[in-house]
């Protein structure tokens, strides 16, 4: 049974008249941009019109081993080349304002890299700012676009299993190596690295309403490099308080795993007529009424690459199309709300309410 097709779930750029007008400037050419934005734009041909760097080595090593025709150290003379049409920013949140700044002297529509900022109050600060330069600016959240989470997503939508009322995502992976800049981070494996799922458990919710409050508990090691917790496990409640709401969440993540072979990144999604359940590479159905069946479909591509293309080509037709980002600046904040009201939860020993961090919309 054939219940979803690559074409559904891979990027695709049929949407857009002329790619070519869309020539991409990246700026920060560190590593997620050489390992995943690089190899995703040249994998489904965007035009990587420029490249820039604070460092000259990595802007000239990186236009080098990608071809990308000019290279900068200095964001004004990348906003001069009228070839450039959006920018792709790939650099760390603490310099996120003051470029956003000089873009405002030539505006061009901007990706920022996830989440908009760690905490709620810089990324509230960095949206009131792009929209009072009048910069168009989307989040890179483009775990939505790997294709295991996109196939789950349409298969959700397409009501196979009827009412959904259950989500739980499981990961198990190792990021506990000493020196990099994520152990040194606060807060690293909610705010940084488990804000993809966070953001796709409120991607996922089929519901009007967004999350409502959440309870989180985490574990930090007696011997470990990182200097915050690398395990969390947290309880999403939508709707009213009492427990009655048709739908919950539950997530868990336990980043300190030093056994490779135990890893997985699974997300089990429950409803009234049967379950999806999906590995990165494998996507599951087991409906009611086909007893001790279990549909299994292989998925192709990635989320390394693919999903960064999958991302940008959604931000250019949406650009292309006159409409707003696919995930906006409002729909961030939910996101990053979440995630700093985990922290909260967690170093306070409570549940957390949604609207204790962040008074906006319901979805955004
Ligand atoms: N799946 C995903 O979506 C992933 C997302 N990320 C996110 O991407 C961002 C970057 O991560 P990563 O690539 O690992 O970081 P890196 O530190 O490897 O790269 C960032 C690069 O940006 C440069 N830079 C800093 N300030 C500026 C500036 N003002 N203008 C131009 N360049 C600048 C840095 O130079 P210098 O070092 O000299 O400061 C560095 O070369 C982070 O926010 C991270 O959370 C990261 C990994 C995966
Ligand atoms: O997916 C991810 C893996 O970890 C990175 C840090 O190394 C995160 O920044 C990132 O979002």
């Amino acid at each position: 049974m054939e219940f979803i097709r690559p074409e559904d779930y891979l990027p695709r750029k049929s949407h857009i008249s002329d790619l070519n007008r869309y020539g991409i400037a990246l700026i920060g050419c560190g590593s997620i941009a050489n390992t995943a934005h690089l190899p995703a734009y040249r994998k489904y041909g965007l035009h990587i019109a420029a490249c820039c760097d604070v460092s000259e080595e990595a802007a000239r090593t990186t236009a080098e081993k990608f071809g990308i025709p000019r290279w900068t150290t200095d964001v004004n003379e990348l906003l001069q080349m009228e070839e450039v049409a959006v920018i792709d920013m790939a650099i760390h949140p603490a310099p996120r304002l003051e470029v956003l700044r000089s873009i405002s002297q030539a505006p061009r529509p901007v990706l920022c890299q996830k989440p908009l900022a760690m905490d709620i109050k810089h990324a509230q600060l960095l949206g009131e700012e792009a929209r009072r330069l009048g910069i168009v600016l989307g989040v890179n959240q483009q775990a939505r676009w790997a294709p295991a989470h996109r196939a789950l997503k349409l298969a959700i939508e397409q009501g196979l299993i009827g009412e959904i009322y259950s989500i739980h995502h499981y990961m198990r992976s190792f990021q506990d190596q000493a020196g990099w800049w994520w152990t040194k981070m606060k807060n690293f494996n909610i705010v940084d690295h488990g804000v993809h799922y966070v953001d796709l458990c409120r991607y996922f919710n089929p519901y009007p309403e967004d999350w409502s409050r959440v309870h989180c508990t985490t574990a930090q090691l007696r011997e470990q490099n990182a200097i915050d917790p690398l395990i969390y496990s947290a309880n999403v409640e939508f709707g009213p308080k009492g427990g009655r709401h048709p739908f919950m969440a539950s997530l868990h993540f336990n980043n300190i795993a030093k056994a490779n072979r135990s890893h997985s990144n699974t997300w089990w999604v429950d409803g009234t007529e049967g379950s999806l359940w999906c590995t990165q590479d494998t996507l599951y159905m087991a409906i009611n009424k086909h007893k001790n069946v279990i549909h299994e479909m292989k998925l192709k591509g990635s989320w390394f690459p693919d999903a960064f293309a999958g991302s940008m080509l959604a931000f250019i037709t949406a650009l292309d199309q006159g409409q707003e980002p696919p995930v906006t600046i409002e729909d961030n904040l939910q996101t990053i709300a979440m995630t700093t009201a985990m922290v909260a939860s967690s170093e306070e020993g409570r549940v957390v309410e949604r609207t204790e961090i962040w008074s906006g919309g319901e979805r955004g």
